[in-house]
C-alpha cells in the first residue's frame, strides 16, 4: 500500500509539472461528477416516494432536478475524460524523454551492454504506455473516496450494517493486488524470451540480415526459433494471467455476495414498514454506484501498480549499481604531455575474467599509436577506456597529469567498428560529428567538405543527385543507398569533423575500404595527427600499423609488446610473427 501512495505522489508531481491546468480541470470536473452521484440517489428516492404518495408538485420538481443532475454527471465525466487523456499523453511523452536521456547519456556504457539492462529496458518501454491511464486511476480513486465520504453516512442512516458495505471493497483491492503481483512475476520471467522473439523478428525483417538468411536457407529456422521463444514467453504470461484471473474472480465473488446480503436487509425493512421504497432505491443506486466504481477503480489500481513498477524500473535504469570502489592508483607523473594508463584493469559487469589487466602505458601527445593483437585481446575495450566511455575497474587514465572525467568526451573523436548509419541528408550524417552552437548539424559546408576530403569521400556528394543535401540510406523514398565502404567514409568524415581534438580513435577505419581508399587514408594519418593530439588506430592490417610511432601489442588483456615497427620486428616476438604471417598470406 505504501508503494501505491509513493507512486500516486510521484505521478501527481509529474502531472503537476507536466500540465497543471489540465490536471486542475480534470480534478474539478471529476469531483463535480462524483458529488452528483449521491445527490442523484437522494433525489431519486424522494422523487419515487412523492410519486407513490401522489404529491404532484414536489414530484415534478424532483423529476426536473433528477434529469439536470444526471446530465451534469454525464457532462462532467465526458469533459474530465478529455482533460486527463491529454494529460496522460503528455506524461507518457515526459517519461519517454527521461528514458531516452538515461539510455542516451546517463547509463555507463558497460552496464548498457548487459542483458539484465536490456531486459529492464524492454519492460520499461512496454510499461510506459500504461502511464496514460494512471492519471485516470488516481483521479477515479480520489472520486471514489469522495463518493464513499458522502454515501457511507447516507447508507448508515438507512441501516448501520449497510454502512459497512464499502469494507468489502478491501477484499476486492487485495485480490487485485495479489493478481498484479502474479502478472509482474510472469512478465519478468518472460522478458528474456520476449526479447529473443523480437530479435528473431528483427533479423527476418531487416534487409541486411534477411539477405544472408535467404542465402543460407535459414529463414524457416529463424521463424521457427521466433515461434519457440514466443511460445515460451506466451505460456509464462498466460499461466500468470490465469492465476491472476482466479484471484480476481474470488475477490469479486466475495464482494457481490456481501452486496446482495445488504440488499436483502433493506428489502426486509421495507416489508416490515421501517423503510420506504425510496430508501430501497437510495440503497440500490448507492450500492450499484459504489460497486461499479470499486470495479473501475480496482482495475485502474492495477494500472497504477503496473506504472509504479515501471517507475521503479526506470529509476533502476537511471541509477545503475555504483561502480566498485577502486584502490588508489599510483599518481601519474606530473603534467606529462601524454595520456597515461596506470595499473588499469577492466572487468565487464558480470564477467569473471578481466578484459584488461594491469595496463601501464604512456602515449605521448602528437603520436600515432597502433593497438594490435588477436581477436578478443582487448583492443576495442582499451580504445573505449581511452575515450572515457568505460571507467577502469582498477587504476587510472590521465591526460596531461589529470584523471579524465566525463568532460573528456568533448575532446575526443572516434570511429568504432560498429559505427552508426544515420539515414539523414549527407550533410547531416557527417555534420552530427560536431553540433554547432545553433544545433543545426551540417550547415558549415566548407568544414563538411574538408572532413570528407580527409576521409577520401569527396566522390560521395558528387555521385548523389543533390550532393550534400541528398538523403542517404533507403529507409525513405527519396534516399540513395551507399555501399559499405561509402558508409564507412561517411562515418570517418564524421569523426574528422571534430578538428583539434586531443584524441582521435579509429577502430578498423579501413575495414570496408578498397586498396586505393586505404592508401589515401594512410597518407592522411600524418595530417590527422596535425589535427588531433593523439591518434589511436585499432587494426588488424599490419601494413597500416607500420606507419605508427608506437605499436602496442595486446595479448589476453595485457600489453605483450611495445615499440616501433622496426624495434618489434627486430625483437622477433608476437608482432614479428603476426607481421610475417600476414605478409606471406598477401604475397
Ligand atoms: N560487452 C561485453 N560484455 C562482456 N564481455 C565483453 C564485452 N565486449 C567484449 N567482451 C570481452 O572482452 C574481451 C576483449 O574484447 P575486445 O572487444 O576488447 O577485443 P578486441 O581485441 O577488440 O577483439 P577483435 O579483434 O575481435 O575486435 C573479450 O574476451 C570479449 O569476449
Amino acid at each position: 500500500m505504501r508503494s501505491m501512495w509513493r507512486t500516486t505522489r510521484q505521478l501527481l508531481t509529474l502531472a503537476w509539472h507536466t500540465d497543471r491546468r489540465r490536471l486542475l480541470v480534470a480534478t474539478g470536473l471529476l469531483s463535480a461528477g462524483y458529488l452528483a452521484t449521491p445527490l442523484v440517489a437522494l433525489v431519486l428516492g424522494s422523487f419515487v416516494d412523492d410519486v407513490l404518495g401522489g404529491r404532484a408538485t414536489p414530484a415534478i420538481t424532483g423529476g426536473v432536478l433528477l434529469a439536470a443532475l444526471i446530465m451534469a454527471e454525464l457532462m462532467c465525466a465526458h469533459f474530465a475524460h478529455l482533460s486527463y487523456f491529454e494529460l496522460g499523453e503528455l506524461m507518457d511523452d515526459a517519461l519517454r524523454q527521461r528514458l531516452f536521456t538515461c539510455v542516451g547519456t546517463g547509463t555507463p556504457l558497460e552496464n548498457q551492454e548487459q542483458p539484465e539492462f536490456a531486459d529492464l529496458l524492454h519492460l520499461v518501454q512496454r510499461g510506459i504506455g500504461r502511464t496514460r491511464s494512471s492519471v485516470e486511476a488516481i483521479l477515479e480513486f480520489g472520486g471514489l473516496l469522495l463518493t464513499l465520504a458522502l454515501s457511507v453516512p447516507l447508507l448508515f442512516t438507512l441501516d448501520p450494517l449497510l454502512g459497512l458495505l464499502p469494507l468489502l471493497a478491501v477484499v476486492l483491492v487485495e485480490a487485485n493486488r495479489l493478481a498484479r503481483n502474479t502478472i509482474d512475476t510472469a512478465q519478468r520471467a518472460a522478458a528474456r524470451d520476449d526479447r529473443l522473439a523480437d530479435h528473431f523478428l528483427w533479423l527476418v525483417s531487416r534487409p541486411e540480415s534477411a539477405m544472408e538468411l535467404r542465402l543460407l536457407g535459414l529463414t524457416d529456422e529463424v521463424v521457427a526459433r521466433h515461434g519457440t521463444a514466443w511460445d515460451r514467453a506466451s505460456r509464462r504470461l498466460v499461466r500468470g494471467e490465469r492465476r491472476a484471473a482466479l484471484l480476481r474472480c474470488a475477490g469479486q465473488l466475495l464482494f457481490v455476495t456481501g452486496y446482495l446480503g445488504a440488499l436483502v436487509l433493506v428489502v426486509r425493512r421495507v416489508g416490515g414498514g421501517t423503510a420506504t421504497v425510496g430508501d430501497l432505491l437510495v440503497a440500490l443506486v448507492l450500492g450499484i454506484a459504489i460497486a461499479n466504481r470499486m470495479g473501475v477503480v480496482s482495475g485502474l489500481l492495477t494500472v497504477l501498480r503496473e506504472v509504479g513498477t515501471t517507475l521503479d524500473r526506470l529509476r533502476a535504469l537511471e541509477d545503475p549499481r555504483p561502480a566498485p570502489r577502486r584502490p588508489a592508483a599510483p599518481a601519474p607523473t606530473a603534467a606529462a604531455e601524454a595520456i597515461e594508463l596506470r595499473k588499469v584493469s577492466f572487468h565487464y559487469p558480470g564477467s569473471s575474467t578481466p578484459a584488461l589487466r594491469d595496463i601501464d602505458l604512456t602515449i605521448p601527445v602528437g603520436s600515432v599509436v597502433a593497438l594490435i593483437g588477436e581477436n578478443g585481446a582487448g583492443k576495442s575495450t582499451l580504445s573505449k577506456l581511452l575515450c572515457g566511455l568505460y571507467q577502469p575497474t582498477e587504476g587510472q587514465v590521465a591526460y596531461r597529469g589529470t584523471e579524465i572525467t566525463a568532460d573528456w568526451l568533448a575532446q575526443v573523436s572516434c570511429l568504432f567498428q560498429d559505427f552508426a548509419r544515420f539515414e539523414l541528408t549527407l550533410a547531416e550524417s557527417v555534420g552530427l560529428g560536431r553540433l554547432p552552437a545553433d544545433g543545426v548539424p551540417g550547415a558549415d559546408e566548407p568544414a563538411l567538405l574538408r572532413a570528407l576530403r580527409r576521409a577520401d569521400g569527396l566522390d560521395i556528394p558528387r555521385s548523389l543527385p543533390d550532393g550534400l543535401a541528398s538523403v542517404v540510406g533507403r529507409s525513405y523514398d527519396e534516399g540513395t543507398e551507399l555501399s559499405g565502404g561509402q558508409w564507412q567514409k561517411v562515418a570517418l568524415a564524421r569523426a574528422f569533423l571534430r578538428e583539434d581534438v586531443s584524441l582521435l580513435v579509429l577502430d578498423e577505419p579501413a575495414a570496408s575500404l578498397d586498396p586505393r581508399a586505404e592508401h589515401a587514408l594512410l597518407t592522411t594519418f600524418r595530417d590527422a595527427t596535425a589535427h588531433a593530439g593523439i591518434t589511436v588506430l585499432v587494426t588488424h592490417r599490419l601494413s597500416t600499423v607500420s606507419l605508427a610511432d608506437l605499436i602496442v601489442v595486446l595479448s589476453e588483456g595485457t600489453v605483450a609488446e611495445l615499440g616501433s615497427h622496426d624495434e618489434l620486428i627486430g625483437a622477433g616476438g608476437l608482432y614479428a610473427d603476426l607481421y610475417r604471417t600476414q605478409h606471406r598470406a598477401y604475397r
